[in-house]
């Protein structure tokens, strides 16, 4: 028996129009072929299964040949095979259809939409006219006493099927390579092609004689089965690159209300927000079809590691429809809630590894309650904070820990913190030895996250160490009188403003106790945070403050003895220009000729 017919269809000659919508990723015909070859093969499992199928299953494998000289790649399987009516229906019907439908519906659309759908309309097998000038089909079904069925097609509307002989059960499909694909005549290109997207796909695939995947990749099995070492092993063949253990991992499993499996890893990420994004894999029922998990996984967990596997994620779909789509907001919600519930039960059934991993966890942890609300009610029930002497605290315990000592008098808790212990060292020293503790802010993150913390706690403000002297910063209910009289204080205020001659600096003359220091500069806690918010490219609105200058206050301790020797002595300019430098010394703003001069006024002095 021999046809030749017309595949009936709408558009005439929907080959060059596909050929050249889809052509930045002509690659993924062997992704298509490949797992059509698998679902073939699994499909007679479940018939086999089932008892349908009575014969000999053999042996199941994939298998990818290429012949450069003639100018062929075949990809075989011993799947359940179609007779000359099933190609007729699958092929020339539904993946042809599908083809026209897909040029329909996407002529207009950009690029990588239409990288994205291939797979939408049964496009799958059709994608194969994208490097070959002519396909063929060897095909003999597993259903007894059917012939073998011969069909070829030029990706043109019309075909040829005829009889033919094939010694085995399921189905050769030959490429005749274009000439302008000929990369994919390499074994080389090949291997990499399939390694790419095929590397855990559940029926064995052989290339070169090699099998080229494993069938039953980890987060396909239950965890119970798994040991901590499985869970690494996988770890570093996804990334043989990395040099550090993940910190930890979850394993997904739901399948109501949609299908999801995977394995997510804590990398070890430190400080680089931008490190290592992409590098969770998305698979549908096992195939590779992305590493771009925009969407699908929420922002603040694109530095998490690891795979995805969900057969009800729309891949073929666009961008703004992925991210509107229902089941994509769903998962994103449960991979989210997932994440909060493993660091809420590794905290509580191990504080002491978990504050370990603090310094590795912590950003996330910020970052996602800085982004997600949801996280933030979860989260704030395990996020630590760091004091200078590297103790770490809940926020209820942080609480408990500076109540008694740090309210002002109108009942608010007042958390002191620095952004850098080691340049802010006389601030955090005196604050010490008031008995306040001083917590470490130091990552960039940590502004927006003060500002989220001031918002959510209750009567709590955060101020860092040198944003006022002491007695401002937690303003108790006795005040210290001032020893000076206000001519005094405003002659103290002369003296300083002459010898200090810098108009950033506002001085200011105020009582504090006689044994804090004799000047103090500091930076307006609300001005500094705009300035340094805006470093971070934080609130968009904060532009406006760019236009400031720096500006400093400068108090004038009127009860400190050295103030009494200014006033008295005619050297008084000198004394205070002194008193000034050790204060700007004390913040690490004293340099360059302003140093040189403290020196040698100094050694004068001496
Ligand atoms: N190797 C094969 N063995 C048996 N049947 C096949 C084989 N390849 C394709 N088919 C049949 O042809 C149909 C169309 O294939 P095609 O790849 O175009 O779409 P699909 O696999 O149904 O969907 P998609 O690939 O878009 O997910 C398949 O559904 C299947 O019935």
């Amino acid at each position: 028996m021999q046809e030749t017919g017309s595949i009936s269809i709408h558009t005439e000659n929907i080959f060059p129009i596909i050929k050249k919508f889809l052509y930045s990723d002509h690659e993924i015909f062997l992704r298509e072929l490949v797992s059509n070859a698998v679902d073939a093969t699994q499909k007679l499992k479940s018939l086999a299964q089932l008892g349908e199928f009575k014969g000999e299953l053999g042996e199941l494998k994939v298998r990818v040949t290429v012949d450069k000289e003639a100018r062929k790649i075949t990809i075989s399987d011993h799947g359940l095979g179609m007779t000359a009516e099933e190609i007729k229906k699958y092929i020339n019907q539904i993946a042809f259809s599908g083809a026209t439908e897909f040029v329909e519906q996407y002529k207009d659309k950009d690029a990588a939409t239409k990288d994205q759908i291939i797979g939408q309309f049964g496009l799958g097998f059709y994608s194969a006219f994208m490097v070959a000038k002519e396909v063929e089909i060897f095909s003999q079904s597993y259903r007894e006493g059917t012939e073998a069925a011969h069909w070829i097609c030029d990706g043109s509307t019309s075909f040829t099927l005829e009889t033919t002989e094939k010694a085995e059960r399921g189905t050769d499909v030959v490429l005749n390579i274009a000439e302008d694909s000929d990369e994919f005549l390499e074994p080389a290109r090949l291997r990499t092609i399939l390694t790419k997207y095929c590397k855990f796909l559940p029926i064995p695939i052989e290339f070169e004689g090699e099998v080229i995947n494993q069938t039953t990749p980890i987060w396909t099995k239950q965890p119970a089965e798994l040991t901590d070492e499985d869970y690494k092993k996988f770890y570093q063949e996804l990334y043989p690159m990395s040099m550090d253990e993940p910190l930890f991992w979850i394993h997904l499993n739901v399948d109501y209300p949609f299908n999801l499996t995977g394995i997510l890893y804590f990398p070890k990420v430190k400080d680089e927000l931008q490190f290592s994004r992409n590098k969770i894999q998305l698979y549908s029922r096992q195939v590779f079809i992305t590493d771009e998990v925009k969407d699908v996984v929420p922002e603040f967990l694109m530095l998490l590691h690891g795979v995805i596997d969900s057969p009800d994620i729309p891949l073929n779909v666009s961008r703004s429809f992925l991210q509107a789509d229902a089941a994509v907001r769903k998962i994103n919600t449960y991979i989210t809630k997932k994440v909060a519930d493993k660091l809420s039960s590794l905290f509580k059934q191990d504080r002491p590894g978990y504050e370990e991993k603090w310094g590795d966890i912590g950003m996330f942890v910020k970052y996602g309650m800085l982004s997600d609300e949801k996280f933030y009610e979860k989260a704030k029930d395990f996020v630590l904070l760091k004091n200078v002497d590297n103790k770490l605290f809940t926020l209820t315990e942080y609480t408990e820990h500076i109540q008694a000592n740090q309210q002002d008098k109108d009942g608010n808790t007042v958390v002191l913190y620095t952004n850098d212990a080691e340049h802010q060292h006389g601030f955090v020293a005196a604050a010490q030895e008031r008995g306040y503790d001083v917590l470490n802010f130091d990552h960039i993150l940590d502004p927006h996250f003060v500002g989220q913390l001031e918002q959510k706690l209750e009567k709590t403000s955060f101020k860092r160490v040198d944003a006022d002297t002491l007695s401002k910063l937690i303003e108790k209910d006795h005040t210290t009188e001032s020893v000076l009289s206000e001519d005094e204080q405003t002659k103290l205020a002369d003296v300083y403003k002459t010898a200090i001659a810098n108009e950033a600096m506002h001085v200011k003359v105020a009582a504090l106790s006689p044994q804090d220091a004799p000047v103090v500069i500091t930076q307006n806690e609300f001005m500094r945070r705009m300035k340094d918010m805006q470093r971070t490219g934080g609130g968009g609105g904060m532009q406006m403050f760019g236009a400031f200058p720096e500006s400093y206050d400068v108090t004038v301790n009127a009860n400190h003895p050295l103030t009494q020797k200014v006033l008295a002595d005619g050297n008084g300019e000198k004394l205070a220009k002194q008193a000034f430098d050790l204060a700007l010394l004390a913040q690490g703003m004293l340099k360059g000729e302003a140093l040189t001069a403290f020196v040698k006024r100094s050694t004068e002095l001496l």
